[in-house]
């Protein structure tokens, strides 16, 4: 069994008290953690079954971060999530004081300058990613942000980092899942105190189901996908698996080190076996059949991946990381994937 040093800190043992309390169950099986990379996160410490519940939520501990009766042409920003997680949480005395056990645990903005997503980049980090989609993405939250900050009284620093906790800590639900093309078929943002401990993992072990969601009184549960042993981490897949490196980095800021999105079965084409499709590939074959789309990278894959071997750091590692994935996604030399690093030369493969 995989030792873990165990998270026993004040914070997270009132955030527990506050969730059981309050109806929900934090686990018997499980412990906050520190995990990869000194990462806080959950491990599992005695075997769970498939499809045992391992913790469990009341929607009452949730917090909304929109009103979905609300009439709006377009779906809120996170930004406009991220105003009224502010006046709605931590504005309202009421409620701060009935969430400061979830709030105490949620990472300072101190903490956040030292791992953060690509907003809190600097001009020149933001150029070294050369990728246009994500550069975008980082553009257009500054542009929500600073369009916010002067309708709301909050600066566009504290604005940023509401932002990066809505975006970085809170669910997608679809409230009527029944009919797929229906225009009434509305979801909420959340966020779900302790659930959110939980870290993305691409061949995740665990996943959130909520029990009676048509009633006011439903239930938010993390269940088990398979049996897990003591001392693995449990995990979620961020986005219900549709998720590429693209949407992982520029939403929560790490680039995970599996494969984003790999369909579940190889798919038999004209009697082969087809290699399964992953979100990264999918991400990029749809980049480069959008008109006027060009490679954008100023360095081959090789060199980036030299420059890792030779010890980069910190951010500059992390945007070469992301380089190298969506490098080998789009084509290029294979074998990269897994972080194996194995650079065998494949046709074709290019700045
Ligand atoms: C919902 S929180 C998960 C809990 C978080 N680790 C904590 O200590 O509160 C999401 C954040 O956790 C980190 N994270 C989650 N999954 C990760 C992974 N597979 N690799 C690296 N960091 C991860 C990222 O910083 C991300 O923004």
């Amino acid at each position: 069994m995989a030792t873990h040093d165990f998270d026993s800190t004040d914070g997270i043992k009132f955030l527990k008290d506050f969730v059981n309390k309050n109806g929900g169950n934090t686990g018997e099986k499980c412990e906050v953690a520190r995990v990869n990379g000194g990462i806080r996160g959950i491990v599992c410490t005695h075997p769970l079954k498939k499809d045992e519940i391992i913790m469990s939520l009341p929607s009452s501990l949730a917090l909304s971060l929109w009103d979905p009766s609300t009439k709006s042409e377009t779906p809120p920003t996170a930004t406009d999530c991220a105003v009224n997680f502010k006046e709605w949480y931590l504005d309202d005395e009421n409620r701060l004081n009935t969430f400061a056990p979830y709030i105490g645990i949620l990472p300072t903005p101190s903490e956040v300058e030292l791992d953060v997503t690509p907003d809190y980049y600097s001009e020149n980090e933001i150029k070294m990613l050369e990728f246009p989609k994500i550069i975008e993405s980082i553009n257009q939250r500054n542009r929500d942000i600073e369009k916010s900050s002067t309708t709301t009284k909050l600066s566009p620093s504290d604005l940023k980092y509401y932002t990066y906790l809505v975006t970085s800590r809170s669910f997608n639900i679809r409230l009527s899942a029944d009919d797929k093309d229906s225009d009434n078929v509305k979801g909420v943002r959340i966020m779900l105190p302790f659930l959110d401990l939980l870290n993305h993992g691409g061949k995740s072990n665990a996943e959130l189901d909520i029990l009676n969601p048509e009633k006011d009184d439903s239930t938010f549960v993390i269940r088990a996908k398979r049996p897990i042993q003591p001392g693995k981490e449990i995990s979620l897949t961020y986005g219900s698996g549709g998720f590429s490196s693209v949407d992982l980095f520029s939403s929560y800021g790490f680039v995970p080190s599996g494969v984003e999105g790999r369909d579940e079965k190889n798919v038999k084409v004209g009697g082969r076996k087809r290699r399964p499709v992953t979100a990264d590939e999918r991400t990029m074959a749809k980049l480069e059949t959008e008109e006027g789309y060009v490679s954008p990278w100023s360095t081959t894959l090789e060199e980036d991946v030299e420059r890792i071997k030779e010890g980069a750091e910190g951010r500059e590692r992390k945007i070469l990381e992301f380089r190298a994935k969506m490098k080998v996604a789009g084509g290029w030399p294979v074998g990269v994937m897994d972080g194996k690093m194995d650079l065998k030369k494949k046709e074709g493969g290019g700045k």
